[in-house]
């Protein structure tokens, strides 16, 4: 099986997880060959991603290989996957979940609470720089991009005090201990944080669909569903700070989900539960109900989605 992925570290990661993971559950009879891909996205690291051209910027190279059949199947990071799948995909795994929390990261201090007033805080999303200015008005937010090292290296320049990096990626790498763990009640992660999805072309031979089959998990598979209907709901993308994540209680799943205004000024919150033997619809449901309540709750006073910029 040819196994699309872009050529990052952390994307590498992943995907040879897949690969060694589908060899397991195919007793040996299939193996992954990795391909990669230079997305959209890789080649950006000054500009702001929202100022860059949209939705898919990490997935667009690979879906069209994927539709184009030079790949079998694509792994992402599911947090960067559009809403909707190109015709003719669809999620086939979604592996076990990686700590999905943020990690705050500086030389100097160890948590957002510590840091001096106007300290720069260095990230080039919007969803964290409104939640970081909703905790601490008096920072200042410096965009910041780039893989690990790229960051860690900006931090000992000084372009910024500290910055963020999901837990998910790090513990990925190896590289967990430079960044603090922040509670999900202090700082609620994008939807879908540390899930890996797994999409193949609908025409997917039943030999690899099984194999697939066996590597998913049911907690990743349900929060993927929860926490992406809640963002297709709000029309969400990286231009919007929208938070959720999907917490285990018991018998049941519970959906945290928040939108922020742009300057951290006002939040608007929702959660909600559905039971674990819940179908895709009902968890979706669940997601869009969320949206919902929030949309009624801000009453019109939600940021302008995909308009301000
Ligand atoms: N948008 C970039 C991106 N996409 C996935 C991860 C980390 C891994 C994950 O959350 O699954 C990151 C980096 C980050 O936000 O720190």
């Amino acid at each position: 099986m040819r196994i699309g992925t872009r050529g990052s570290p952390l994307a590498l990661v992943q995907a040879r997880q897949v690969a060694a993971a589908l060899e397991i559950h195919s007793g040996g009879a299939l193996r992954g060959e990795i391909v990669t891909f230079t997305t959209s996205g890789d080649q950006l690291t000054t500009e702001r991603l929202i100022n860059s051209g949209g939705k898919g910027l990490f997935t667009r190279e690979l879906d069209a290989a994927l539709s184009r059949g030079e790949v079998d199947v694509t792994v992402h990071s599911l947090k960067d996957v559009p809403s909707v799948l190109p015709d003719g995909q669809h999620f086939v795994a979604f592996p076990e979940r990686e700590d999905a929390r943020e990690g705050f990261l500086s030389s100097k201090y160890s948590s957002l609470a510590e840091l001096p007033e106007g300290a720069k805080v260095g990230t080039a999303s919007l969803r964290r720089e409104a939640q970081t200015l909703a905790r601490r008005p008096d920072l200042e937010i410096v965009t910041f991009r780039g893989n690990v090292a790229t960051r860690m290296r900006k931090l000992e320049e000084g372009l910024a005090d500290a910055t963020y990096l999901a837990m998910a990626g790090l513990t990925r790498l190896g590289m967990s201990h430079v960044a603090n763990p922040i509670s999900f009640e202090e700082m609620l992660p994008a939807a879908a944080q540390g899930i890996v999805g797994v999409v193949a072309r609908d025409d997917l031979p039943e030999d690899a669909a099984v194999a697939f089959d066996k590597m998913n998990y049911k907690q990743s598979e349900a929060a993927a569903y929860m926490e992406r209907a809640f963002l297709a709901a709000l029309d969400g993308s990286c231009r919007t700070p929208i938070a959720a994540h999907t917490f285990d209680r018991g018998e049941e799943w519970l959906l945290s989900g928040e939108v922020l205004a742009l300057d951290g000024k006002e939040k608007w919150s929702a959660s909600g539960s559905c039971l674990k033997s819940a179908t895709h619809e009902q968890m979706a449901a669940l997601g869009a109900d969320l949206a919902a309540q929030i949309r009624e709750a801000a009453g019109g006073r939600l940021p302008a989605f995909g308009e301000t910029w």
